[in-house]
This record gives C-alpha cells, structure tokens and sequence, in this order.
C-alpha cells in the first residue's frame, strides 16, 4: 500500500518511504506537564495516535516515542524568566516533581479514555540531561554554540539553514526573540541550550558550565536521536511548533553533526469561537471536564470527523452531531453482532463486493495524507449497505466480513470502538444515561409540583458528589 503524506519541510504531499523497510520510527512532541490537558491537546494527540494506527495496520512495525517536558519550558516559551513547572509547584505548594508526575498521570488517564495508545517510550527531560549536555558538547566543539556567564546559546549566524522548515526570512526570525534579547546573545536569533541557573531555581544540575538547567528545545533533538537514531522517519507536532521550537529541533541535531527526521507533520488547531483553544488565552475546556457531559468516544470521533491539517471547531451542535454520527456507526456493529449470533451459513456476494469497495475506499482515504473525514465517509457507505441489507437475511460469513471490517477500520485504525480506555469508556456512558434517568425523574416530579421530593433528590446528588444546575437550555450536572 503506498502511502502519501503533507511533509512541512517539502510543502507537499510525498510518498512515504521509510528509512528502514516495514518500520517506523515516529516522534511527536509532548505536553509541559504542569496543568491539565485541553481539547487542543486531544486533537494533537489524536490526530498522530490515527497516524500510527493507520501505519501499523499497513503492515508497519512503529516505534512511537513521545516526550514528557518536565524542565527548562519557561513562561511565555521564552529564553528568561520562571520555568512553567517550577512557577506550578510554588502555586500548589508541591515539589516540581511532584507537579510533573500529577499533571503526567493525568494526561495519561486523559488520553486511556480518548483511547490514544501509550508511546513506545515516553522520555522525560530530567531523565535525559546527560544526553542533552553530550549534544551540547558536541555544537560546541563544531563551533555553533558558545557559552556565556554559565549559559549556552546556538549561534545562528553560524548555521545558514536555520529556518528552513519554515521558510523564515531573516527579519521574522528575529520578531519572536526580540523581547528576550539579553546582552550575552551574539545574535537576538540566538537561542539557549543551557541555563545558568539563578539561585531561587530549583531544578538544576551540573554541567562543564557549572550548575543551570537545559533549553528548551534541545530535550527533543536529544531524546528523538537517543532512540530512533539518525534520519527517522516522522516527526509531529502542532502547527504552533514550527518556530522557533521545531527549527531549532533542527539546527541543534544537524549542525551537531547528525541526520535528523525525514518527513515534518504538523496538526492544526482545534478553535472555538473560531480562536485557537489555549491555556494563556483562557479559552480551554479541560478533557475532564469534557469527559463529564460527553462521552470520550464520541469527542474522539468529532476530532477524527475532521482532517488533521484542518482546523475543528468546538460547540455544542458539533457534539451533538458527533454523537448521532458515532452512534449510528455502533448501532450498525451491534446489529451486525446481533445478527450473527442466529445467522444461517453461507455468503452474500453481492453485500461482499459491496464492503470490499468500502474497505478500499477507506484505505484510499488514508492513504492519501489520512484523510480520516474521507475514511468516515466510506464507514458510513458501509453502514448504509450494511443496514439496507440487514433489513433481509445476511448469511453468517458476510456479516463477519462486516464486523471484521468494522473492527479493524472503525476499531484499530481510527480506534473509535475498543481497547485502552475501553472499560473507563463504558463506566462514563454508563454514568451518562443514569444521569439522563436521574433527572428526567427530577423533571417529572417538578412537573407534577412534587417540588420537595425534587429538593430531596437534589440533595442527595450533592451529597454524592453530584452538583446539578437549571440553565435556559435545560438541566446539566458536574462531577
Ligand atoms: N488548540 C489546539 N489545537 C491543537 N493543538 C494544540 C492546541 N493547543 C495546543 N496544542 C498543541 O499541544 C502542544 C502543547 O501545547 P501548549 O502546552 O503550548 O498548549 P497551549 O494551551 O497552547 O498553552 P499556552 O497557551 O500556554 O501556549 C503543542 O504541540 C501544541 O501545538
Ligand atoms: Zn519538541
């Protein structure tokens, strides 16, 4: 199956050849582990977990590595200032490790229930500073680092292709880096690799610079290089990545001396109100939240509604439509399953043909750069044959020709059905239709003016954790 891809670098769909024939090595870069995912943060880690479904199920051996920033991201993504973790840890009065392993586990059981599959590792920045001092060492000697009063910076001007996966001019490289220009950069562009750090900042570690802390940027050209090795495959990211974070990725790795990621993948962003969802705009809704009033599985199944390099919007009508689409796909496989379980031998060729042209539109779809609202489509053709003919009497081997069609495409590849957070899945839907119950019974007593019994009801749900609250648009609980 060929398989082609929108490469960043290349500004175009290429075919996908991997460096090392049936394998794969991907890497996406991680959250900042310091508050709790958003819906943004979903749709990143949703749109690579389909890639990599998909590469598997095209008969790929994938290693799957994704980064836990734990250190050296400071506020506003700059070069100065207070580290995102360590800011956390004196709000909260916990250890900045303390804070890195909460908000790690938490994403964690975020992504179980999204039904994202766990990387094939998943490095920590403090677990890696040896590699990343060693990586430093090696810019230095190559002439395209320099240290200052215990810092060390990249020096751009020493490296002519720095801002080649954008594209950058000159001038606009300098626009992000302006504000933290400090005297010890020989070049604004110039970015940190190392940190002095200063006597209130409690992560640090020892260096050949003395005591400090790593950039930012230079944990993910580390660890990336430390298990795929030179020229991997992917690599993934945001859009928002590119620049500075991804060139420098880039320039850290190759004026370094080694081969870096063939093909640049960058998801776009998941808006609402048409603005970028984000932690700093304050325009977030928490997965966990999300998780209280819409099943994981139908929020997944929006994020893969739409294409990854497309932008989705987020707003009731959009939920409400994903969990009618979602539960016409289940409604179809349960029926499928029903059916099987009275099915007379025998085939249906005719339905036969007809699943087969779906699976390979589905495959076409993904094949051309995962193309995952096409390959919906195609399940909902499926759907469409498969209840037009479920109206009459399918034979046993067709109907498991279906339900394996719907496991492998709708269930392995775009995981919308089954396995890691299968069983926390059913719970939260479970929880959802008693909830629905509970409050009808609610509805019902204030429409019959049991006023006090629905007080009572109330009550109850409060004490058991549950708040409830009447909107103009109806009843909502919180957990
Ligand atoms: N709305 C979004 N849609 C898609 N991806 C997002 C969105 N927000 C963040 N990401 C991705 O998640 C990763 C981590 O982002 P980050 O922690 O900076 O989130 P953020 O909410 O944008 O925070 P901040 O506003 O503080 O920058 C990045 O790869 C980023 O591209
Ligand atoms: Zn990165």
């Amino acid at each position: 199956m060929d398989i082609y891809l929108y490469d960043t670098k290349q500004r175009q769909k290429v075919k996908f050849e991997p460096s090392v024939p049936g394998r794969v090595g991907m890497y996406l870069c991680g959250p900042t582990v310091y508050s709790e995912a958003h819906l943004g943060h979903g749709k990143k880690e949703v749109a690579f977990d389909v890639i990599r479904r998909f590469l598997m199920h095209a008969g790929y051996a994938v290693r799957y590595v994704s980064n836990i920033t734990d250190v050296g991201h400071l506020q506003g993504d700059a070069d100065e200032g207070e580290d995102k973790i360590a800011r956390r840890a004196a709000l909260e009065k916990l250890e900045p490790m303390e804070v890195a392993d909460k908000y790690f586990w938490s994403f964690v059981d975020d992504m179980g229930k999204l039904n994202v599959l766990r990387p094939s590792i998943n490095p920590r920045a403090t677990g890696h500073i040896p590699e990343q001092i060693e990586l430093i060492e090696e810019l230095i000697e190559r002439g395209h680092a320099y240290e200052v009063n215990g810092s060390v910076y990249f020096d751009v001007r020493s490296w002519p292709r720095y801002g080649e996966l954008t594209g950058r001019k000159l001038d606009e490289q300098e626009e992000g880096t302006r504000e933290d220009v400090r005297e010890e950069k020989r070049d604004p562009r110039d970015f940190a690799l190392w940190k002095k750090a200063e006597p209130s900042h409690l992560m640090r570690w020892d260096s050949p610079w003395g005591v400090g802390f790593p950039g930012w940027h230079i944990e993910c050209s580390a660890m990336s290089l430390k298990y795929l090795g030179e020229d991997f495959d992917i690599h993934g990211g945001g859009l928002d990545l590119q620049f500075p974070h991804h060139e420098a990725e880039i320039a850290q790795a190759e004026a370094a001396g080694h081969g870096f990621a063939r093909y640049w993948m960058h998801n776009n962003m998941l808006t609402i109100g048409g603005e970028k969802m984000s932690k700093s705009k304050g325009n977030f809704t928490t997965l966990k939240e999300l998780f209280e009033r819409v099943d994981p599985m139908v929020v997944r199944f929006l994020l893969v509604s739409s294409h990854y390099r497309s932008v989705t919007e987020m707003n009731d009508e959009a939920f409400k439509s994903a969990a009618s689409g979602y539960r016409r796909l289940t409604d179809a496989l349960h029926e499928v399953e029903r059916h099987l379980e009275t099915a007379r031998e025998g085939r249906d060729a005719v339905l036969e043909g007809k699943i087969n042209a779906n699976v390979r539109d589905f495959e076409a779809a993904m094949s051309d750069d995962f193309n995952t609202p096409e390959a919906v489509a195609a399940l909902f053709n499926l759907t469409r044959d498969v209840n037009a003919a479920l109206a009459g009497d399918v034979p046993k081997e067709t109907l498991e020709k279906a339900r394996a069609a719907y496991r492998e495409l709708g269930g392995n590849v775009l995981g919308l059905f089954e396995d890691a957070g299968s069983e926390r899945q059913d719970d939260s839907q479970l929880l959802n239709t008693l909830m629905d119950l509970v409050l009808e019974a609610r509805q019902s007593y204030r429409l019959g003016k049991q006023f006090q019994k629905a007080d009572e009801l109330r009550a109850k749900l409060t004490e058991a954790g549950v708040t409830i609250e009447d909107t103009s648009t109806g009843t909502r609980w919180k957990r």
